[in-house]
């Protein structure tokens, strides 16, 4: 390995941001600046020039957060040609997918990241692929099973031609035959590979179109008359790589855990503790990489990439904990129309955490060390006590599993394989949903318990530990997944994310606790607040939203008038602010419409679907009701469907109540404008008010502009209509409103 020092695995690089700080400055200064002078004129003032003060305390305080994130930006190069010359052997990888829904996530999407994993470069008799079906469903399962016989053509043909996108439905996506091999031997085996793949789509659509896709009898047996959230543990090997080949097909096995009415299941953070322990008793392996069922491999050399950053390391101390990818999307449409394709959030969010402490875990296109997930810390050369009964209390009553565990936190190498079918008794224990009981899972090991975003929770306790990770973006992207495209999938993830980050806060696992015993470091534990925090700016960001329209409707100010100094504050900080986020899209490679696109998507989701976060974790706080964990469909390709092209990226509605807070918003500021530039204020000149201001009614377009995607949604058909019962009752809510608000200003 002395030769090899000069050729380093990966390399550290920071970027370089001066002026992008310097900015960052201005407007914070500006922003103390306006807080000092509203504190100074609070008494001359009314109640919204107080309210207007504690929600810009709210976004000076987010801003210090941000200054602090995006200080020191900095990304990792990995140099997998060196990983040769290193003449290390490859460690084995367990490769995990979870799926849950065969509706909302269509088979053939999983069975295509599949393929793509079976196929990656990487030693085939190193990898184990297991797949976990929270819905225990027969037709995923038959999917898996045609899948195994199209991979053992699909995985030689792709690593003899060096394929670069592995999966299928992607690769016979583009053109007719790529040009650029033109051998006759060549165009054959292409030619059968798509007729391949058409046969493997074909059966896996038949099967779904038909109620009982095929006789629940022999292998299917175990699916007979099973309920979804009621079944034992079904575990099937579908394919063993029994002679360890290293150029043939991985492992490939199949895992429906245990579900019982009255057992807490955790959604996906059980589904990868289940995953976990099968893996921990069938391969073993010392690293563990995890994806969503949508979240295909992009790049095949992802997996060299990753083990320069974890096998990289000059000596312990720098060990990363986790390798982790960033989320990209495929068939992204132009110009972000629903702002959730986060590359702006990476870009410069994301390096500043990376310069900090390491990137967050983010529940997908991951690598973890099994050793971190088992609890151990980055001070702790090996596990001390290994006692068998500290053990059991730790990981749980299956043997055979604690002595796997053992094996792995005493760096044991672990004995010769054996064959898959001799732990499946063992690996159908530790599935049931009763193992947990009692053990450290979900609270200390594995996947933690108590978040719907168990992927933030998980990686913070591992930071917690004061562990490093490491970010890991070749280019091209790793992993490519499928963003939500239509209005209701949209609210549902952001809900989910937004109620899922500020669960965080209230478990034992709060980053301040760790900040104070100075395992995590704390800008690092800022990086965190910023981001659990983020369900919180519903509040201001809706009282934002409204202060204009209700101090139209009042004759009222929050904000200062044109002839006051602090006016141009005002102005400054708006105009800067928008300028420099522009400017962060320009210099992403973006277009000035993606900035746009973010930032109406921005408020349309903290005043609706993080409104609603916040609710649901009131409610769980008060112990009246539990969060949920809810899927979000996934297609197959957002251009294809019904659709007719002028209306990609229209927003779609449905009946949930968070379109209502929306539709109130517009209807809100609608009703402010008509009033306002009508002459009808209720504290208008000729009543004795100050007549209409010009920041509030700026303030009120804006909002307008910003909830145009409901404005035409006001007057739209089927799905891109709001419906007339959310009308009705936002309607009613914003009639109430401009009561209130007349009442108000007669008092
Ligand atoms: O009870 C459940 C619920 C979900 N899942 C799986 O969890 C994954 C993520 O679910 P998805 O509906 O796609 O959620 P997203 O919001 O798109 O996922 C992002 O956010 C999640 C946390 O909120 C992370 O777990 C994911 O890795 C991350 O991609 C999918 O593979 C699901 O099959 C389960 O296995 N069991
Ligand atoms: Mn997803």
């Amino acid at each position: 390995m002395d030769s090899s020092a000069s050729l380093a695995l990966y390399q550290r690089v920071t970027r370089k941001n001066t002026i992008p700080r310097a900015v960052e400055f201005i407007i914070l200064f500006l922003l103390l600046s306006l807080l000092a002078y509203r504190l100074l004129s609070l008494q001359d003032h009314g109640f919204p020039w107080f309210l207007a003060f504690l929600c810009e305390s709210w976004f000076a305080f987010n801003w210090v957060l941000t200054i602090s994130i995006k200080w020191t930006q900095a990304d990792y190069k990995t140099y997998p040609e060196h990983l040769l010359q290193w003449k290390l052997e490859l460690p084995p990888v367990d490769m995990f997918v979870t799926t849950a829904d065969p509706v909302l996530e269509p088979p053939i999407l999983t069975v295509n990241t599949v393929l793509s994993l079976l196929a990656v470069d990487y030693p085939a008799d190193k990898l184990a692929c297991y797949v976990s079906d929270d819905a225990g469903s027969p037709l995923t399962f038959y999917s898996l099973v045609e899948a195994s016989k199209f991979a053992k053509l699909w995985v030689p043909f792709c690593k003899k031609y060096c394929i670069e996108v592995r999966a299928p439905f992607r690769y016979f996506s583009g053109e007719s035959l790529p040009s650029k091999h033109v051998s006759p031997e060549f165009q054959q085996e292409w030619k059968k590979m798509k007729d391949g793949y058409e046969e493997l789509s074909r059966k896996i659509e038949d099967a779904t179109k038909r109620a009982m896709p095929f006789e629940l009898t022999g292998e299917f047996a175990d699916f007979s008359s099973i309920q979804r959230k009621n079944h034992a543990t079904i575990i099937k090997v579908i394919w063993e790589n029994k002679e360890g080949v290293a150029n043939g097909v991985p492992h490939l096995i199949y895992i429906s855990r245990e579900k019982r009415p009255k057992h807490p299941h955790h959604f996906k953070a059980g589904a990868m503790n289940v995953l976990t322990r099968v893996s921990g008793l069938m391969s073993n392996a010392p690293f563990m990489m995890n994806v969503d069922c949508d979240m295909y491999i992009n790049n095949p050399k992802i997996f060299l990439h990753a083990m320069c950053l974890l096998l990289g390391a000059k000596n312990k101390e720098t060990d990363f904990a986790y390798v982790q990818s960033p989320q990209c999307f495929y068939d992204g449409l132009k110009d972000d129309p629903f702002g959730n394709q986060l590359v702006v959030l990476y870009e410069y969010i994301g390096y500043g955490i990376v310069g900090i402490q390491g990137p967050l875990y983010g529940g997908t296109g991951c690598f973890h060390r099994r050793k971190v997930i088992y609890g151990l810390s980055p001070d702790e050369e090996i596990k001390e006590k290994l006692s068998n009964q500290a053990l059991q209390k730790t990981f749980g009553g299956s043997m055979p599993f604690t002595k796997s565990a053992a094996q792995i936190l005493s760096s044991m190498k672990p004995g010769s394989p054996r064959d898959l079918l001799s732990a499946l008794e063992a690996a159908k224990e530790v599935a049931g949903c009763s193992y947990e009981y009692g053990t450290q899972w979900g609270r200390e090991v594995g996947w933690i318990y108590g978040s719907t975003t168990e992927d933030v929770l998980t990686g913070l306790t591992i930071q917690g530990r004061g562990w490093k990770s490491a970010f890991c973006s070749p280019n091209p992207p790793a992993f490519l997944g499928c963003a939500p495209s239509g209005g209701p999938a949209i609210m549902t993830q952001q809900k989910r994310w937004a109620t899922g980050l500020l669960e965080i806060l209230f478990t034992r696992k709060n980053p301040l606790i760790p900040a104070l015993q100075r395992k995590l470091q704390f800008r690092q534990c800022l990086a965190y607040l910023w981001i659990i925090l983020w369900a919180l700016w519903s509040i201001p960001e809706l009282c934002y939203a409204i202060l204009p329209a209700y101090c139209i409707l009042t004759g009222s100010h929050f904000l200062p008038k044109v002839g006051e100094t602090a006016f141009f504050i005002a102005a400054a900080i708006f105009i800067i602010y928008n300028l420099y986020a522009l400017s962060e899209y320009l210099r992403a490679g973006l277009s000035a419409r993606a900035w746009w696109n973010n930032q109406r998507m921005w408020t349309i989701n903290t005043t609706t679907a993080y409104l609603f976060g916040t609710f649901s974790v009131v409610l769980k706080i008060l112990g009246i009701s539990d969060t949920v964990f809810e899927v979000t469909q996934k297609e197959q390709s957002t251009n294809e469907g019904d659709d007719d092209h002028a209306n990609t990226g229209r927003l779609t509605f449905d009946r949930s109540p968070i379109f209502v807070a929306g539709t109130t918003i517009l209807l809100v500021n609608l009703t402010a404008l008509a009033v306002g530039l009508f002459g009808l204020g209720f504290g208008s000149v000729a009543q004795g008010g100050d007549g209409l201001g010009t920041g509030e009614f700026i303030g009120s377009v804006w909002v307008v502009l910003l909830f145009w995607a409901f404005f035409k949604g006001l007057f739209g058909k089927g799905k891109y209509g709001i419906p007339s019962t959310t009308l009705y009752k936002s309607g009613a809510l914003a009639a109430l409103f401009v009561h209130f608000s007349r009442w108000t200003s007669m008092g």
